[in-house]
């Protein structure tokens, strides 16, 4: 049996849409699936609950964004089903940074296909702060800041409508950057501490891809057990927005600003409260500590 989750608000309005054409395609060929809707922000990982203790399904299914990508993800991790319950993903929003990280068709057609008949599957990492985990990215301050503005704006709605939700978080930054306060952080990678000034953000990524397709930590792999770290910290604002376009082709490397390191346990303290993103969704973080889990989770590739 296959269990879909489906979040039908996605891509503006395109996940419900998506759902009917392959709700289609499963009776036609007669496939054995359950469906559940999302309702609210955060419901899909009490879907993902139920249908996993209801019905036990071999494949579990997101269908919509990296929200709801993050959102079933938490849920398979809940159920503490490891690598028995194989994850599989039908792209019906807009930022695709997981579809993109993992190499997915962003066609949902071609994803279906996909979850039917590919026999291939991949052990992946998970990154986890508090109880929760990410797939993608966590990411501390600016971008946290950017996601959370943008996942409250009316535009990013009728942006995703128009296929353009990545250019959502680009407004979203001219309306945080000139207000945003830059912090002092202590940085513990795997025992190793090291004092930062003037941070403007801290991402630590499993796949190189966050904020609808900036390419922020090139060097990310999934299945390495380590998580990539991108950190900028030390430039104006100004400096900041002539930087701010060389992360979409991952050139913003040779930067004075940034810094990259890589590394299992990563343990941050700021000088004042950061918001928080993870896999694009705002959290509120009690303690800044992400654990990289070693192939946690097992996805149709
Ligand atoms: N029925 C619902 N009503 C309102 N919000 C919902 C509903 N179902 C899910 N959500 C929330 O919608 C948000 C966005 O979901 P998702 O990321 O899947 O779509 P998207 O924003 O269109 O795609 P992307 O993040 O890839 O641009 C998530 O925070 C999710 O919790």
């Amino acid at each position: 049996m296959i269990g879909f989750v489906i979040n039908p608000v996605s891509g503006n309005g395109r996940g419900m849409k998506v759902w009917y054409e392959i709700k289609h395609i499963l009776q036609e060929k007669n496939i054995n699936y359950v469906e559940s809707f999302t309702n609210k922000v955060g419901s899909g990982t009490k879907c993902t609950l139920d249908l996993i203790h209801k019905y036990k399904p071999k494949i579990i299914v997101a269908v919509g964004g990296d929200g709801t990508v993050h959102e079933v993800i938490n849920g398979v991790y809940q159920a503490d089903v490891k690598n028995h319950i194989h994850f599989g993903y039908i792209p019906s929003g807009s930022g695709n940074d997981y579809a993109r990280g993992v190499n997915l068709p962003k066609n949902p057609m071609k994803a279906l296909d996909v979850i039917l008949h590919s026999e291939k599957r991949k052990r992946l990492d998970l990154l986890k702060i508090d109880n929760e985990v990410a797939v993608c990215s966590i990411g501390t301050g600016l971008d946290g800041k950017v996601a959370q503005i943008t996942n409250e704006a009316k535009y990013k709605k009728w942006l995703n409508g128009l296929r353009l939700g990545g250019l959502a978080y680009v407004i979203s930054l001219f309306r945080v950057l000139f207000s945003f306060k830059t912090s002092d952080i202590t940085l513990n990678i795997d025992g190793e501490v090291k004092q930062l000034k003037k941070v403007w953000f801290i991402a630590v990524s499993n796949l190189p891809f966050y904020g609808g397709g900036m390419l922020i930590n090139p060097q990310a792999i999934p299945d390495d057990e380590k998580a990539e770290i991108c950190i900028v910290s030390n430039i104006n604002s100004l400096e900041l927005l002539t930087l701010f376009p060389l992360v979409y082709f991952g050139k913003h490397a040779k930067h004075k600003a940034v810094s990259f390191l890589s590394g299992k346990k990563i343990e941050y303290v700021p000088s004042h409260y950061l918001t928080t993103q993870a896999d694009g969704e705002t959290i509120k973080v009690n303690k800044y500590k992400i654990d990289v889990l070693p192939k946690h989770i097992t996805i149709v590739k």
